[in-house]
C-alpha cells in the first residue's frame, strides 16, 4: 500500500482563487482593498522562505503587500512604534511579525500592542482566547490549513483520534483547538511527553509540529492513518544549496499512512493561503462588510 499524497499545493491554489474573487468583489462593489503587513526583523531563515512566497501570493490575490524588514538590532520602542503605525494605517488590514524575534526583544509586548481586529496570525491573547473559548476568532494560519488538508480527506472528524506533536502559540496550540471545534479526540504531546510512539500509534490523525527532521517514523504510524507534516528543516546539500525536510520520515511513512503531506507542497502552502483569506477576513470587519464567501 501506499499513501495518497495530499497535494497542498493543488489545494493551496483553489483557496487562493477563490480570496481573489473575493477580493475582486469587494474591490468591485465597495472600493476595497485588503492589505497585509509583513515585519521581519533580523534574518531567520525559516521566516525568509515564509515571506518569499508570501509577497507575490498577496499581490497575485489583487491585495497590497508591505514589508517592512528591520535589523536585528532595532529596539523595542522602534518595534512598538511600527506596530502603532500599522495599527492606525487604514490601508492595512493584516499585521504579522514575524517569529521568532531576535534576542532582546520581548514578543508579547510586541503581540500585545497589535491591533486585535488587525491580528492576521491570530496571536494576540484577544484571538487565542476567544478560539479557545470556541468563538468566532481570527485564527493562526498554519493550523487552519491543517484543518482544511485533512477534510480533503476526510469530510467528518468527529471522534477520531487526533495526536498534536508541539504546543507552540503559533501552530501546536490552536490547532489542538481547532481540532476540538470539529469534534476531534485530541492528544498534546511535547517535549516533556513519554512513549511518544506509543501515542501515535493510537491516532487516526498525525500533526507533527516540533522541528525535528524526520523524527517521526514510520513504525510510529497506525496503518492508514492521516498525516499532516508542518515541520520545515533546512537541510545543507552537497552543492552548497539546502534542502527542506518535514518532522516525519516520509519514505518510511508512505507505506504505512493512508494519506500524507509532502514537505515542500504541503503544509506551508497552505499557510500563505490562509493568510490572504485572514487578511481578506480582516478587511471585511474592520470595514463593516458581511464577511466574505471564503
Ligand atoms: N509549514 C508551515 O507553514 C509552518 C511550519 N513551521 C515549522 O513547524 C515546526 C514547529 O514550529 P513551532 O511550533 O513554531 O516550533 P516551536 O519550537 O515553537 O515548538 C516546538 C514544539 O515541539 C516540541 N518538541 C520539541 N522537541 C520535541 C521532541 N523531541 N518530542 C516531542 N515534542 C518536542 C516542543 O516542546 P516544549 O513545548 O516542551 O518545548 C514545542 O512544543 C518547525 O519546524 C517550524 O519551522 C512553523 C510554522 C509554519
Ligand atoms: N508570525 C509568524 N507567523 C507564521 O506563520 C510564521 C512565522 N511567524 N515565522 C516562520 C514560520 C514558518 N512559516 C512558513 C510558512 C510557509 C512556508 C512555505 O511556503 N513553504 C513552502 C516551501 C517553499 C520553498 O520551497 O521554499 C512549502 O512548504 O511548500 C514556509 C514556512 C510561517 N511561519
Ligand atoms: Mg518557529
Amino acid at each position: 500500500m501506499t499513501a495518497e499524497i495530499i497535494d497542498g499545493k493543488v489545494i493551496a491554489a483553489e483557496l487562493r482563487a477563490r480570496v481573489a474573487d473575493e477580493v475582486a468583489r469587494v474591490k468591485r462593489e465597495h472600493n476595497l482593498v485588503p492589505g497585509l503587513a509583513v515585519v521581519l526583523v533580523g534574518n531567520d531563515p525559516a521566516s525568509e522562505v515564509y515571506v518569499r512566497s508570501k509577497r507575490t501570493q498577496t499581490q497575485a490575490a489583487g491585495m497590497t503587500s508591505f514589508e517592512h524588514k528591520l535589523p536585528a538590532d532595532v529596539s523595542q520602542a522602534d518595534l512598538l512604534a511600527l506596530v502603532a503605525k500599522l495599527n492606525r494605517d487604514p490601508a492595512v488590514h493584516g499585521i504579522l511579525v514575524q517569529l521568532p524575534l531576535p534576542k532582546g526583544l520581548n514578543t508579547e509586548a510586541v503581540i500585545n500592542a497589535i491591533d486585535p481586529a488587525k491580528d492576521v496570525d491570530g496571536l494576540h491573547p484577544n484571538n487565542a482566547g476567544r478560539l479557545a473559548g470556541g468563538f468566532e476568532a481570527l485564527s493562526p494560519c498554519t493550523p487552519l490549513g491543517c484543518i482544511i488538508l485533512t477534510k480533503s480527506v476526510h469530510a467528518s472528524l468527529e471522534g477520531m483520534n487526533a495526536i498534536v506533536l508541539g504546543r507552540s502559540n503559533l501552530v501546536g496550540r490552536p490547532l489542538v483547538q481547532l481540532l476540538l471545534n470539529e469534534n476531534a479526540t485530541v492528544t498534546i504531546a511535547h517535549s516533556r511527553s513519554r512513549d511518544l510512539p506509543d501515542l501515535v500509534k493510537r491516532a487516526d490523525l498525525v500533526y507533527a509540529a516540533v522541528g525535528k527532521a524526520e523524527m517521526v517514523r514510520g513504525d510510529w504510524l497506525k496503518p492508514g492513518a492521516t498525516v499532516i507534516d508542518i515541520g520545515i528543516t533546512r537541510i545543507p546539500k552537497e552543492d552548497g544549496k539546502t534542502r527542506l525536510v518535514g518532522d516525519v520520515a516520509y519514505q518510511e511513512a508512505l507505506g504505512v499512512a493512508g494519506a500524507i503531506t509532502p514537505v515542500p507542497g504541503g503544509v506551508g502552502q497552505m499557510t500563505v493561503a490562509c493568510l490572504l483569506v485572514n487578511t481578506l477576513r480582516a478587511a471585511c470587519a474592520i470595514a463593516g462588510l458581511p464577511k466574505p464567501a471564503v
